[in-house]
């Protein structure tokens, strides 16, 4: 059984747990207060022992709440710890090695080598496996069972996610770990086959949403560095289904250009429209603002399907970027979904071919094609320089079922996310290149004149909003996937761009952990060692996809026996143009 659409069902054996665990998440909250609190840890709560016994010995919400003695001794008498259900498995981790043969090969320097293996070695502690229990007994764990190992981001962040994934695979590739790389990624195949998707993280409680959508370039790096035709066959029919989760339905929009060619591109939609249960007291509040239950409603499905985009929370989906009530992702058609998706098109075609079966293969190189048509009539801003995110109306006004593009409606704001597509030319060289090179160096000089490329890596968006996608924010994601893209634009300016904006990244990532002993989810890109703030939950560390953007980078670029890494060193070259 999958999550319903509209009004956000989830299954049945997990629906009682999850209603228990947000009796006993608000009753926390009225006993500890709000300072430190965080509603995470209720939900991830495992049951050990009769649903109905924790549920009688919960206070009311009419009676005084308990005492923060008691609110402990009662989560103590009934659940086990938050994540008690995931098993630290380090020692399970067979192909981990202290220093792997022919481990970063170009990285010279004493100190930076000592540290790729001290990032290298984390993926021991971020490695679990799912505690038998979970299969035998679902009803008593909104952890979701995977039937292989995992690599979990870190802290707060127990469980597997979707996107992080990614970059977790290739930090993995880059440590030399193929089976650790393989088992991720049928982890999250096994989730497509059970629903259609993959949820935003292995929790019962998301899965009436995705993340942006990166199975299929997960598959394709395994692929290329394991030769392994056997699993490709395994992946496919998954892909398969995944594709027309995002193509179809709630995700799918129909637009007419000014030319009268219509176009089909993506949108997140979450199938969800109560509070997210991993952060309800935080969206109860935010919606107490709001008198009607339907508009209540609207904007839990807001929220949920902005958790979707991966950027929760940011004012790239804010019509006022002060007031969270004005979020508005499901009328935005967004600039790397579709990039992300145009990406998922051309793998799948190639792994059809792999197959020999030449059917599917034509089927998504055409269906690659229509979306590049679609995304350089509907997103591409000539005058910017830069792919935008384009604003469809919300008073319905759609003939048929298909909007009519209108100039003014794409957002001319600035994000990191308006140069994503760069990051296509690092897939396909060549003819089949995303961009050639002529506008690809006009959408480097458009984004050396943005703002966004500070002295400790790119920021997210140029606003200071609170928010955590937005500045000062630099997040590991966003500066591999643009650096990658830069390094592949066929220009040598845009080369040495990528590589300063590693050098920068990978410095102030050394920075923080030699001050905390720690890597960090997100940093802040105008000091070099300063990690990241803002946003509803405290800063987590471990952390998944830093980690594995930093053995990225260090491996794409190396780093010179001479080369400073530590933050009294000023980048290469001006990032500015
Ligand atoms: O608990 C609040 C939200 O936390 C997650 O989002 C953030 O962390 C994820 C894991 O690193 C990351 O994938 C996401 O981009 C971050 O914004 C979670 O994914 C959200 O659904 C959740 O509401």
């Amino acid at each position: 059984a999958t999550a319903t659409a509209g009004s956000g069902k989830l299954e049945p054996t997990t629906t009682a747990l999850i209603e228990l665990l947000l009796r006993v998440q608000s009753t926390a909250l009225r006993a500890l207060g709000p300072d430190g609190f965080d509603p995470k840890r209720y939900v991830d709560l495992p049951l050990s022992t009769d649903a109905r016994a924790a549920a009688a010995a919960l206070p009311s919400p009419d009676k005084p709440p308990p005492s923060r003695a008691e609110m402990e001794r009662y989560l103590a008498r009934y659940f086990g710890a938050a994540g008690s259900d995931l098993v630290p498995a380090a020692a399970e981790l067979a192909d981990f090695e202290a220093e792997p043969r022919g481990f970063l090969p170009r990285v010279r320097s004493r100190a930076a080598r000592a540290w790729a293996l001290e990032v290298h070695a984390l993926w021991r502690r971020l490695a679990r496996r799912v505690a038998r229990g979970v299969a035998e007994r679902p009803e008593r764990h909104t952890l979701l069972p995977l039937p292989r190992g995992v690599v979990v981001p870190g802290s707060r962040f127990r469980e597997v996610y979707y996107w992080d994934s990614y970059w977790i695979v290739r930090g993995l590739l880059v440590s030399k770990m193929y089976h650790s790389a393989t088992d991720t990624v049928l982890n999250l195949v096994h989730l497509v086959q059970k629903y259609g998707f993959v949820p935003n993280g292995a929790r019962s409680y998301y899965i009436n949403r995705s993340q942006p959508p990166l199975l299929s370039s997960m598959v394709l790096e395994v692929y290329e560095a394991t030769g392994d035709v056997k699993f490709v066959r395994e992946a496919l029919p998954p892909l398969l289904k995944e594709h027309s989760f995002w193509t179809s339905e709630i995700h799918s929009v129909a637009i007419r250009d000014n030319r009268g060619h219509v176009h089909n591109l993506s949108r997140y939609q979450a199938k969800w429209n109560k509070p997210r249960p991993e952060s309800a007291t935080i969206d109860k509040e935010l919606a107490s603002k709001i008198n009607s239950t339907a508009d209540k409603e609207k904007l839990y499905r807001q929220i949920a399907s902005t958790a979707e985009s991966g950027w929760d929370f940011s004012s790239r989906w804010m019509r006022n970027s002060t007031d969270m009530t004005t979020l508005a992702t499901t009328y935005i058609l967004p600039v790397d979904l579709n990039t992300f998706l145009f990406k998922m098109e051309r793998d799948i075609a190639s792994f059809a071919k792999l197959i020999g079966d030449n059917a599917t293969s034509e089927k998504f190189l055409e269906a690659s094609k229509a979306r590049h048509i679609a995304i350089d009539s509907i997103l591409w801003n000539s005058e910017m320089e830069q792919w935008l995110d384009y604003w469809l109306p919300t008073d319905g006004d759609c003939q048929q079922g298909v909007y009519q593009w209108r100039f003014g409606s794409q957002n001319r704001n600035t994000f990191v996310s308006n140069f994503i597509p760069l990051w296509l030319n690092a897939h396909h060289s060549g003819s089949g290149q995303f961009a050639d090179t002529a506008k690809s160096d006009r959408v480097v000089s458009s984004l050396q004149k943005s703002g966004l490329l500070r002295a400790a890596g790119i920021a997210t968006s140029p606003r200071n909003t609170g928010q955590q996608w937005d500045f000062p924010n630099g997040w590991p994601p966003l500066q591999h996937l643009i650096a990658e893209g830069l390094l592949h634009s066929g220009s040598k300016e845009a080369a040495r761009l990528a590589e300063d904006i590693a050098t920068r990244w990978v410095r102030t990532n050394y920075g923080a952990y030699k001050a905390t002993g720690k890597m960090h989810e997100k940093y802040d890109v105008e000091t070099c060692g300063k990690s990241g703030g803002g946003g509803e939950y405290k800063p987590q560390t471990g952390f998944g996809w830093t980690n594995g953007v930093v053995l990225s980078f260090l491996e794409e670029f190396g780093w010179p026996e001479h080369k400073g890494i530590d933050c009294s060193r000023r980048g290469g070259v001006s990032l500015a143009g």
